[in-house]
């Protein structure tokens, strides 16, 4: 797969429609900020997660965080792409640190689709996203 792929725009549509249904099942009770993601892995799986928070605030997880984890989970770890969609409808959504470097994990050259409520996104890498970042690699040397 090559730095900066752009996926075919039915690929990315259908991305997004599926991180859209994902917040439909965000648990937020506290911040009442929904998000959904959806990803892509090598074998053209989608798999989807949103956020699910916690009367013990600190334990909340993101809705990229636990779409990775479900695929992980699922034998996927090669991961192509991956939308987000909130309710922001004059920003794009964009992922959190934490969640940034765990995208890292699973390689730097892949596309993350960050949304509006009005469907446009922005697009960029997770290396654009993380740059000059720690990853298993530097863990071994
Ligand atoms: O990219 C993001 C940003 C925020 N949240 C969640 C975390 C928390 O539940 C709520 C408010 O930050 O939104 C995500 O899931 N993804
Ligand atoms: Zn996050």
């Amino acid at each position: 797969m090559a730095a900066n792929q752009t996926f075919e725009d039915d690929i990315v549509k259908k991305l997004i429609r599926e991180s859209v249904e994902a917040k439909k099942f965000a648990y937020c009770p506290y911040s009442k900020f929904p998000v959904g993601a959806a990803l892509l892995t090598d074998t053209g799986t989608i798999i989807t997660g949103c956020n699910v928070e916690n009367a013990c605030y600190n334990l909340g997880i993101c809705a990229e965080r636990n779409a990775m984890a479900k695929a992980v989970s699922e034998g996927h770890t090669r991961i192509k792409a991956i939308a987000i969609a909130s309710n922001l409808d004059k920003e794009f959504i964009t992922p959190c640190g934490g969640c940034r470097q765990f995208m890292r994990e699973f390689g730097v050259n892949w596309m993350v689709y960050m949304t509006r409520t009005d469907g446009m996104y922005m697009a960029m890498t997770v290396d654009q996203l993380l740059p000059k970042s720690f990853g298993p690699d530097d863990v071994k040397k």
